[in-house]
Parts: C-alpha cells; structure tokens; sequence
C-alpha cells in the first residue's frame, strides 16, 4: 500500500473517540463484539487478540481489560510472542474485524460511515502512518490503511445496504480464540430469525 497526501479541509478526520466520528475509531466504546459466545469490548481488543492465537492467557488478558489503550499497552509487551506472519495478513484481519463491526452494530456504525458521505476518512496520528496519516501543514500523509479500508466497507457494504447477519470466517491458519477456530460469525439477530423459521418449517 502506497502513502497517500490528504488535505485536512476536505476529508473526514478522527483521532479521539470523542470526537464527531470517534466512532470510527477502533478504541470506540459502544461497538462491542461477540466472536464465539466471547464478547469484546472493542474492535482494538479483537485486532490485538487476533495477533496471539496460540497464546489463549494472552488473548484474555487483552480481551478482560476494559480499556483499549490498555488492551494495546498488553499486547505490545507480549510482541514477541505475536504470530510470525502478523505482518502480512493484518490488513485482511482489520478489514474482517470492520465487517463483524458492521454485521453487529449496523444501525449505528452504518449511519455513522454514510454520514461521511463520499469524502475521504483518515486516522489522525501523531505517529502511525501505516494505520493513519499525520499532519504535516495543512496536509495529512501517510497510507491511512485503517481510513482506507473503512471507506471500503463504506462504499461496498454500507451505500449498497448490504447488511450481513453472518461474517464468513478468514482463510487465514489458525485463526483461534481461545484455542478455538473462528468461523462463520452470526449476530443475535441471526440466531432469532434462524430458531424462528427452523420452528416454521418444523411446523409445517
Ligand atoms: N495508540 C493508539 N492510540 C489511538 O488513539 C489509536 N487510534 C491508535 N491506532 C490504532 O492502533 C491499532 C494498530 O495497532 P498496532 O500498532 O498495529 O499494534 C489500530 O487499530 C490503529 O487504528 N493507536
């Protein structure tokens, strides 16, 4: 992915989670995640879960603590336990993580990214220019992978209103919580509309 040049004035910007679209952040609160009956706070605890699937202590001390900074600070201390090919599927990863994000918070997080309409949304950092950009004058430059991959989700999943119940599982190996696969993953609402027309047809 190449670096790209922003100007500040025309794209939807975020940084803290409080601001305007802080929502779009991963650290957001009240976008919490159900991967395997196992609920996560934030998408920030699942990104970095997901680096330590053969470490389950690990994983629950990220997903347990309720703060993403702190969840984040967990995870870095334990980077050399990381998986070795962390580097090359990350981006598939974060891109998985924002469509689970979807699927379960879509009346929220949908009306959110449509609010950006079709303007560019970029990560304020004050140093990550992988995941965000950083300001530099009035520009903001970096390959905003983060910012890149939610207007992706955007124009695909959201403009299309294309809500998913279920998010197909990663072709990715060993793609564990807590030593179990993850797979297909369905929200609450697919599970009633599925023990719902299961007892019509057993009905019938
Ligand atoms: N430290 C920090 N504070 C924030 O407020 C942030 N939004 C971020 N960025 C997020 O950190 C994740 C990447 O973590 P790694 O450096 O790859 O471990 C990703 O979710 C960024 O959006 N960082």
């Amino acid at each position: 992915m190449q670096t790209r040049k922003y100007n500040r004035n025309e794209v939807i910007v975020f940084c803290k989670t409080t601001d305007t679209y802080g929502g779009l952040s991963n650290m957001a609160a009240g976008y919490s995640l159900n991967i395997n009956g196992v609920i996560i706070p934030s998408a920030e605890h699942l990104y970095q879960a997901c680096k330590f699937p053969d470490f389950p202590n690990i994983q629950e001390a990220i997903i347990s603590e309720l703060s993403p900074v702190t969840a984040k600070i967990i995870s870095r201390k334990n980077n050399h336990f990381a998986r070795t090919d962390w580097k090359s599927i990350r981006v598939q990863v974060m891109r998985w993580i924002l469509e689970v994000k979807l699927s379960q918070n879509w009346d929220t997080f949908s009306q959110l990214l449509l609010q950006t309409d079709n303007k560019p949304i970029v990560e304020l950092s004050y140093k990550d220019t992988f995941w965000g950009a950083t300001l530099a004058g009035n520009s903001l430059l970096g390959i905003n992978a983060l910012g890149r991959l939610l207007m992706d989700v955007r124009d695909k999943d959201v403009k299309t209103n294309s809500y998913q119940a279920c998010v197909d599982p990663l072709s990715v190996t060993a793609f564990l919580l807590y030593g179990y696969d993850i797979g297909l993953v369905c929200n609450d609402s697919f599970d009633e509309e599925y023990t719902l027309s299961k007892a019509l047809l057993d009905h019938h």
